[in-house]
């Protein structure tokens, strides 16, 4: 998405079984122990709309813990010190996904930054008894009780350095964007509004205006993450007609790309040190797997707390099948219930009037799961989705032509289904053939054992018996495959 670092940034609640996945707030003075099953929160507060100059302003008639206690800007363990941000604005910003130069990342933060945000386990039991039993058939889910002080902080994987703070009670600001409001607004109205966090409007922290919104993270235990970027094109046809109008060269875009690869800019570029964002774009989407599979992996957060950004070169479909094979440690139940929801999630969205009416770029997948085997998938980062001038729409799935505005966001999701399905096909042959290598196995057994009890009848045996070869306590090594083969003989 578009960022600025502490005023707007130049750029609309979480469906039903997002809400019903969501544990309340709890106050802290009572137990620190919440059930992720417990009744969901209220319904999403109305929004005020108090429209200062300049922006259009909503506040929630409960935010009582939003302005609260500020923070500083959260620093994800998978941070770096990596370039980012526009031309304007990249001094003091960082991007996450910088780190993708270094790796993975220290795992050490993790505890300094739950310090850091008390309010994650400061949560109050407001549901009510109409909003469980509202979304009691959204979740299968079972009953888990999860202590708070085991709960591992809030972690940002990939995007903008300084665009989030938690918000303490179950949400998470992100750094206003018009547009991405809005989408969430609409959204909020869509029938994919269970795939996305739930909007609850906009909010002011420290002279900074924020979307709030729920935070994916706080239904699970020390989650697994994986942000995976959708579509086959990452930037806007508008930012493509204005990088011919008024190009900008980006001397940060150049230095993340010869960081990953030297002889990747043209001699030009290299005379300029600096390329345009649009050819940025485009190197990093043939350089990983966004062009030819329409998606690509940004991070994955392991639960032990490593963080590994480094995918810019996942480009193939076995390098990306070996990352989503480490992402869930080769859990079959976690492969088979990210492809169901991503399964529901297509079936909605070629449903959606929202995603046939937007151009849908830069949006990513949150993939979210942990130890107890729940996993969810939701659509996340609006900051480039951008709508359709009526009557027009699209159908995701066509080659982008410039004028078109096809973003290969439904051929991208169709490929990724296409790839779990086959990881499923795998696992399954494997343990089919593992079922039938026991299966001999224990024929084996059962017939040597076997064999040592019927050798009187055996005529081999006999014979053995006979020639004084035979042992009491049944053949002898080198005799038994005789031996079997004659009981099997007299079997037949
Ligand atoms: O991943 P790396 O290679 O670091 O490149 C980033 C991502 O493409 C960002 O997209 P996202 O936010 O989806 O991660 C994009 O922000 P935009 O989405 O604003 O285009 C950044 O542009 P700048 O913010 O202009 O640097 C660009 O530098
Ligand atoms: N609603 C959310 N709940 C939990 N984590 C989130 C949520 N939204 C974003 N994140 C985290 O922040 C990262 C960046 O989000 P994104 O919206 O793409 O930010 P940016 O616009 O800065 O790129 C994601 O990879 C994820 O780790």
């Amino acid at each position: 998405m578009t960022k600025t670092p502490s005023s707007a940034a130049p750029c609309p609640r979480v469906g039903d079984m997002i809400q019903s996945l969501h544990w309340p707030p709890q106050p802290a003075q009572q137990s620190r122990v919440v059930a992720l099953r417990a009744p969901p929160p209220p319904p999403p507060p109305e929004l005020v709309v108090t429209c200062e100059p300049g922006v259009a302003q909503t506040e929630h008639r409960n935010t009582s813990g939003l302005s609260c206690g500020s923070q500083a800007d959260e620093e994800s363990q998978c941070s770096d010190s990596g370039f980012g941000g526009s031309p304007a604005s990249s001094l003091g910003l960082r991007k996450l996904s910088d780190c993708s130069s270094v790796g993975l990342s220290p795992s050490s933060s993790f505890e300094e930054y739950e310090e850091e945000f008390p309010g994650n386990t400061d949560r109050k039991d407001t549901a009510t008894r109409s909003d469980a039993e509202k979304n009691k058939n959204m979740v299968n889910w079972s009953p888990v009780v999860v202590p708070l002080k085991e709960r591992a902080p809030w972690v940002q994987v990939v995007g903008h350095a300084g665009n989030f703070q938690t918000a303490g009670d179950g949400k998470l600001l992100k750094k206003y964007c018009a547009s991405e409001q809005q989408c969430l607004q609409r959204l909020m109205d869509d029938v994919l509004q269970p795939f996305v966090p739930r909007y609850h409007g906009v909010t002011r922290r420290d002279e900074q205006e924020y979307n709030l919104m729920d935070d994916l993270l706080s239904f699970f235990d020390s989650p697994c993450i994986m942000d995976c970027k959708m579509g086959s094109r990452t930037y806007l046809e508008e930012e493509l007609k204005k990088a011919r109008k008024h190009p900008q060269p980006r001397k940060d875009m150049y230095e993340k790309m010869i960081a990953v690869d030297p002889e990747a800019p043209t001699p030009e570029e290299k005379v300029q040190q600096a390329v345009l964002k649009t050819r940025y774009m485009q190197w990093r989407e043939t350089l990983s797997s966004t062009a030819t599979l329409g998606f690509r992996i940004e991070g994955i957060k392991k639960s032990d707390g490593s963080c590994n950004t480094n995918f810019k070169r996942t480009k193939y479909k076995e390098e990306v099948v070996q990352a989503l094979d480490d992402f869930v440690d080769s859990n079959v139940t976690l492969l088979r219930n990210y492809q169901q929801r991503l399964k529901e999630l297509r079936l909605v969205l070629e449903k959606s009037h929202f995603f046939r009416t937007h151009e849908v770029v830069g949006s990513s997948l949150l993939f979210v799961h942990d130890q107890s085997g729940r996993a969810g998938v939701w659509m996340i980062d609006f900051g480039k989705t951008a709508s359709m001038p009526p009557p027009l729409t699209l159908d995701h799935r066509s080659p982008w032509v410039e004028g078109n505005r096809e973003d290969g966001y439904l051929w991208g999701l169709d490929n990724f289904i296409d790839l779990l399905t086959g990881m499923l096909a795998v696992h399954g042959s494997q343990d089919k053939s593992h079922t039938a290598l026991l299966l001999v196995y224990l024929v084996c057994v059962v017939v040597l054992n076997w064999s040592t009890q019927c050798h009187h009848f055996a005529p081999e045996c006999k014979k053995l018996q006979s020639s004084g070869m035979w042992h009491e306590s049944g053949c002898s090594k080198p005799q038994r495959r005789n031996h079997i083969a004659g009981c099997v003989h007299m079997l037949k």
